[in-house]
């Protein structure tokens, strides 16, 4: 049991240095295991991480956010915009109703407000990447600024 015990942390270990962010699912691939023994090594099971947009997901989701003025960083997987108001108090408004449906999705932008300019940048940080709810946010901060 001792031997089998040991196999069975050197898989775990092996798993998580290969793909730490889907440790357990790779561990219990890797050890063949029941839960119980996958806890029993001493992992406790965690959902895996919420789905990056698919390359799929890209060309018929985002392509057509790109074409509205969304921009790809060039560093990261992240999209930006730069939306520009008449005034301080129509940039505000629309971050307060952005902020409402942040608070609503538990999915906030990354911004910065000058007077009448915001800039934003959407990625999601649970996924280190983009993800549908980037793709539903930057859709619904376009229906505010046609
Ligand atoms: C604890 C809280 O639910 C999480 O940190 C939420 C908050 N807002 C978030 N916003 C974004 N953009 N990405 C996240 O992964 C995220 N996670």
């Amino acid at each position: 049991m001792a031997l089998n015990k040991i196999s069975c942390r050197a898989a775990c270990l092996a798993a998580i240095h290969f793909h730490p962010a889907r440790s357990v699912h790779y561990a219990r691939l890797a050890i063949n295991a029941s839960p119980s023994r996958v806890a029993a090594a001493g992992f406790s099971s965690i959902p895996p991480p919420a789905d990056k947009l698919s390359q799929d997901e890209r060309d018929n989701l985002l392509q057509p956010l790109l074409q509205a003025g969304w921009k790809m960083q060039s560093n990261r997987d992240a999209i930006e915009k730069e939306f520009m108001f008449k005034n301080f108090n129509e940039a505000f408004g629309f971050m307060s109703r952005v902020a409402l449906l942040a608070e609503k999705m538990d999915h906030h932008p990354e911004w910065f407000n000058v007077y009448n300019k915001v800039q934003v940048t959407l990625s999601s940080h649970d996924v280190n990447g983009l993800s549908k709810r980037d793709i539903k946010m930057a859709t619904f901060m376009n229906t505010l600024h046609q």
